[in-house]
């Protein structure tokens, strides 16, 4: 077989592994770094192409440094650490097989440089997006990644320090007067950030947008040099300055929340494809709390779109503070209770609120409507990733505890939650598990499904579970909702990135298909993985030439 190979500007062949130091000391000895655009590939030596390009000594990547709380380098895993550099691209030697049908780019953003400078971010949620690329054509397979050139991460290259209001961070101010003037920017929201390290989606008019919960952390890029091509600008006057993390998207419209916190509520909004302009479809007022609760994603059927409010609501207060709260944005209000809010899409009317049992959730996976024999819909069902009423997954998610595992059983348990929404005019709904929580081993989060079935009665949903003892979860799991069964798979210490299901063009079952995912290994590397969507069983693994940090939310661009 043909070694694997790279090749730099100065004409030098290395092994990919030794890459990045090579590209330090290429710095050294000629004052100049490679762009980190190298080739990846199995093709012979000597048709070794070189596209490595000079660049300043101020574009090199932020090498990763220890973080302020003690860290014992030998348990911090690769998908905790700072991604090692701004970009990267390269063909991938694939072992097994790619189906020559799958084509198109898969992309995932996430929260990949958790410092400036010295300075050491404290949760997951704050890293600067480190966008990542799978071009699938032809049975090849080329990878790359970009950091995401926000305002926010521009602002703090530049200046060494965080710039911008960010998850759990905040800009540290010189002086009181600095503060008050912070503040007077965070009503008109100018002082949050636009790091969009949450999601990426494709609108059904081909443009492709990182998100995050800030609006104006909604930003336009380019899946294929995954360059950052500007902010997407909202054209409409709804104001305000969050939005869900996770609007429905298809190649029809584009749904979100919009959270009200003056008036505790939520607008429901839409926008077409070719423009920037969302228009309500209705509001929904609060049953319960001082401030609405967050709204991370939301499930839609084929007529209705579901508003969850959940007790860990918005907090103005914590907005304000210089220091993370145990919650972060968010309080715990549990006698604010819960509840889920139906909108009929096509008149915006609220059609049921119910009170349903208090839960915990980032993620919802789908929902659908039942009928009875005359095609009366009679109720909803809404299945979510449920912490169990529990708050610590967000402390969970803090860096200090990822990067400390020592081997004990720390992730807090999670179901499949199912909540059934009566349509009959009863004033509580219900929640129960979807299947035996065993069977993902009680950890269940970063979920997909066919995307085919969103808002229909559907079977199968792909998510990353637990192999115990862990303290994230660590495996992929395919649930059946039928069968009430799981399938597995589990590498020893690797971190898998939220499965992403592409169904096979033509496919009549709903799991024909593939599911992606990125893994990073408990060795520092990392690799792209196809597994097969019915059997779940590997069919294709491509290595990296080193592993990516751990990254949230994908979307496939298909090949016109
Ligand atoms: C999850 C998840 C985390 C990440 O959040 C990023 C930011 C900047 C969130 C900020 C805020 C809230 C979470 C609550 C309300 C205020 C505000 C500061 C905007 O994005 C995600 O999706
Ligand atoms: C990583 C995660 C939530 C991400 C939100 O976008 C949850 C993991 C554990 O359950
Ligand atoms: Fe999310």
């Amino acid at each position: 077989m043909d070694s694997l190979w790279f090749s730099d500007i100065c004409g030098h062949h290395v092994s990919p592994f030794t890459m990045l130091d090579f590209d330090q000391s290429c710095h050294r000895k000629h004052g100049f770094s490679l762009e980190n655009k190298l080739v990846f590939g199995r093709k012979p030596y000597k048709q070794a192409l070189t596209i490595a390009r000079v660049v300043s000594p101020s574009q090199l990547a932020i090498v990763p440094s220890p973080d302020k709380e003690p860290v014992d380098p030998d348990q911090s895993h690769v998908a905790w650490t700072s991604v090692k550099q701004e970009r990267w691209e390269g063909e991938l030697v694939v072992q097994g097989e790619i189906p020559l049908w799958l084509k198109g780019t898969y992309l995932r953003n996430g929260p990949g440089l958790w410092h400036i400078e010295d300075y050491n971010f404290r949760h997951l949620f704050d890293g600067y997006a480190t966008l990542v690329k799978l071009h699938f054509e032809d049975g090849r397979l080329i990878a790359g990644h970009r950091q995401i050139e926000s305002e926010a991460y521009k602002a703090a290259k530049k200046n060494k320090k965080i710039c911008f209001r960010e998850f759990s961070e905040v800009p540290k101010h010189e002086n009181f007067m600095a503060y008050v003037g912070d503040l007077a920017k965070l009503f008109s929201g100018s002082s949050l950030t636009d790091n969009a390290n949450t999601g990426v989606v494709k609108l059904g008019d081909g443009r492709v947008v990182c998100l995050t919960e800030t609006q104006k952390g909604s930003l336009v890029i380019d899946p294929n040099s995954l360059e950052t091509l500007g902010r997407f600008e909202y054209s409409d006057s709804l104001g305000g300055l969050i939005h869900s993390a996770h609007p429905i998207v298809t190649d029809a419209e584009f749904l979100t929340l919009l959270p009200d916190l003056l008036k505790p509520g939520y607008l429901v909004v839409r926008m077409e494809p070719g423009t920037n302009e969302r228009k309500v479809i209705g509001r929904v007022n609060c049953s319960g709390g001082p401030a609405p609760g967050w709204v991370h994603s939301f499930p839609v059927t084929q007529h209705y779109v579901v508003v969850p409010e959940m007790p860990l609501r918005y907090c103005a207060q914590n907005l304000l503070r210089a220091e993370p709260t145990p919650l972060y944005k968010f309080e715990w209000h549990p006698q604010s209770k819960a509840f889920l809010h139906v909108m009929c899409k096509a008149s915006g009317k609220v059609v049921t609120s119910v009170e349903v049992p208090l839960f915990v959730t980032f993620h919802f996976i789908n929902a659908y409507e039942e009928e009875d024999e005359d095609g009366r819909v009679t109720s909803i069902i809404a299945d979510c990733c449920e912490h169990h009423a529990d708050t610590s997954i967000l402390d969970q998610l803090r860096l200090k505890n990822l990067r400390f595992f020592k081997g004990e059983d720390v992730l807090p348990d999670a179901r499949v939650g199912r909540f059934k929404i009566p349509l009959d005019g009863s004033r509580n709904g219900k929640l129960e598990a979807a299947l035996e929580a065993d069977e993902h081993g009680r950890g269940i989060d970063m979920c997909s499904i066919n995307p085919a079935y969103l808002g229909k009665k559907y079977r199968y949903a792909y998510a990353c579970g637990a192999q115990r003892p862990c303290h994230f979860p660590n495996t992929l799991t395919k649930l059946d909702f039928v069968e009430k069964k799981a399938k597995n798979w589990y590498d020893e210490g690797a971190v898998p990135s939220e499965p992403f299901f592409v169904a096979r063009p033509g496919a009549t079952e709903e799991d024909d298909g593939v599911v992606i995912s990125l893994i990073s290994e408990k060795n520092g590397g990392g690799y792209a993985l196809l597994l097969d969507g019915s059997t779940f069983k590997e069919i294709t693994r491509a290595k990296l030439p080193y592993g990516l940090p751990y990254g949230l939310h994908g979307c496939w661009v298909p090949k016109k």
